[in-house]
């Protein structure tokens, strides 16, 4: 099984809708609306305890129903079979891609379970104290050292689910920057702190680097013998785990058919499990499971992850659309965009497609946004009155944690309200000056979840790792690849020897060679 190779722009149903945007590029949402009651009502779907209402957008029954064709002309089907398989659709890399494999608790691989039971033993002792650091302490800080995939997923979980956090404090290091790791131990006691090195290959430079220098850090007070209370590691790179000097029991292992930027699911969720307890570790997957059954099972006009990619393609490629904004009404989502950024651009972000052939259309979009409220007092003035049209969803939660209700209204009440502004602007109502008009008419996608819970959350971040693999089958890439990160990483090492040595005789490039002399 593997994924098909069908240039979408050959489709029939791509010709069907240039076609058919042009019949309905300038028509305005609001005389849909207008025009048909049951609009919102056939425009959304119900899922658990999703609900998810994408009648804002600038589609009618024509549109998508053009683009479910143009999903069973790429293969999607076929495409979403392969994957869940087990088939080696990475082919770039010759790896499957099974990050779903990690949450299937009622088909679980053995090594899997195993590791699962592990993450469990560990985190339960690093959170009743049984686990003592060298000195006979119990633990009071979690580290996580790692970068991208290795860093960007345990962070944003732990921020997310900070309601549900025991007693541990949790830290992440991740860039280079030596003034970052610095801070970030200044508070630190080293007798009370456990470090956990995450890097699926431990080879990258950044996270060794950091690890190193924590391990020196370690050692200015405390022993080589007591490393093993206070350092533990999670890679598929067993043996460099090893030489790294991490004792067996502490490592936790990963593997290659679980990309880095899908990982937080396996053993790289170790700092998540301590933070929030096993239990609510395991919750988030069984969320993320849900969803996966709900992708796989139900037929596309029932099926979040692909209306959301469909619409958004129509966007990208028709409309022209070059971003789209994420912007969660939640304070305790302020990491996911930049998570989602990770697993959406270093997936899609692909100009050669399955074929070997240099595209000829646009493909991965450009993500970014923000927290509201917060956003709408920054970025949303470009959304509303600048010349771009910005698809943005608005994801909010019908219950807070807390139960502040006087809050939880007004978030609510701006969050429907600015996706109202957006659809309508000021169409059609009197206003003093042109400065004041809001051309309206801007697409909305509204996802509405009962509550932030380990469960739903699994379930939204799987939602939108479903969404980016159906884009990428119908632009005919390989999602699962990022050679394009490797070419900086070469160059960082030459531009390194040269600023150590500081000598710019193999710098090539002019600008590079005065930075680096304008930096000694
Ligand atoms: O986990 P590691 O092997 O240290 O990799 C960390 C990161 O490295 C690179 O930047 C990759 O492009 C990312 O996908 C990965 O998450």
């Amino acid at each position: 099984m593997s994924l098909p190779k069908t240039d979408p722009t050959k489709t029939k149903a791509w010709s069907g809708l240039l076609e058919h945007f042009e019949q309905i590029k300038s028509e305005r949402m609001q005389s849909w609306f207008e025009a048909d009651p049951d609009r919102a009502e056939r425009m959304s779907i119900t899922w658990a305890d999703f609900y998810v209402d994408y009648s804002k957008n600038r589609i009618n029954d024509k549109t998508l129903s053009l683009l479910f064709d143009m999903a069973n002309e790429a293969g999607l089907k076929q495409a979403i079979d392969a994957q869940f398989s087990g088939a080696e659709i990475n082919e770039t890399e010759g790896r499957a891609v099974l990050h779903t494999a990690l949450r299937d608790f009622g088909n679980m691989k053995p090594e899997v379970k195993e590791t699962l039971a592990k993450i469990k033993s560990f985190s339960d002792k690093v959170i009743n104290g049984s686990w003592k650091g060298a000195s006979g302490k119990p633990i009071t800080d979690v580290v996580n050292i790692g970068i991208g995939g290795s860093d960007l997923g345990p962070d944003m979980i732990c921020e997310a689910l900070k309601y549900y956090q025991n007693h541990l404090n949790v830290h992440f290091i991740s860039n280079v920057d030596g003034d970052h790791v610095m801070e970030s131990l200044k508070t630190l006691d080293r007798e009370t702190t456990l470090f956990i090195i995450v890097s699926k290959t431990f080879t990258t430079q950044e996270t060794l680097t950091n690890a190193n220098t924590v391990r020196s850090w370690f050692l200015e007070t405390m022993n080589e013998a007591d490393v093993k209370h206070h350092f533990a590691a999670v890679s598929t790179n067993l043996d460099a785990v090893s030489e790294f000097g991490i004792s067996s029991e502490n490592i936790f292992p990963m593997w290659n058919w679980v990309g880095g930027r899908f990982s937080l699911w396996s053993a790289v969720g170790l700092s998540v499990a301590c933070a929030v307890g096993y239990k609510n570790f395991e919750d988030l997957l069984r969320g993320a499971h849900n969803m996966d059954r709900h992708f796989q099972e139900t037929d596309f006009n029932g099926n979040i992850p692909v209306v959301l990619a469909l619409i958004s393609v129509w966007y990208n490629n028709f409309f022209g659309s070059e971003s789209e904004c994420i912007v969660p009404y939640s304070q305790y989502l302020n990491k996911l965009v930049a998570y989602l950024q990770q697993g959406i651009m270093e997936s899609n972000g692909k100009s050669v497609d399955r074929n070997g052939e240099v595209v000829s259309y646009q493909t991965g979009t450009i993500v970014w946004g923000s927290t509201g409220t917060n956003a709408q007092h920054a970025f949303f003035q470009l959304i509303h009155q600048g010349t771009k049209l910005i698809p943005t969803d608005f994801i909010c939660f019908a219950h807070s944690l807390f139960g502040k209700t006087d809050h939880q209204n007004k978030l609510l009440a701006n969050c429907f309200a600015q996706t109202e502004a957006l659809l309508q602007g000021t169409y059609g109502m009197e206003v003093e000056n042109s400065f004041k008009i809001f051309e309206g008419n801007k697409p909305t996608n509204t996802i509405l979840i009962q509550k932030l819970t380990p469960q739903s959350l699994g379930s939204l971040i799987a939602m939108y790792e479903h969404k980016l693999f159906v884009q990428g089958v119908i632009w005919n890439i390989y999602s699962y690849d990022q050679w394009g990160v490797e070419l900086g990483k070469k160059l960082a090492k030459n531009t390194l020897d040269a600023i150590e040595n500081k000598s710019t005789s193999n710098t090539t490039n002019a600008s590079t060679k005065r930075l680096i002399n304008k930096s000694f």
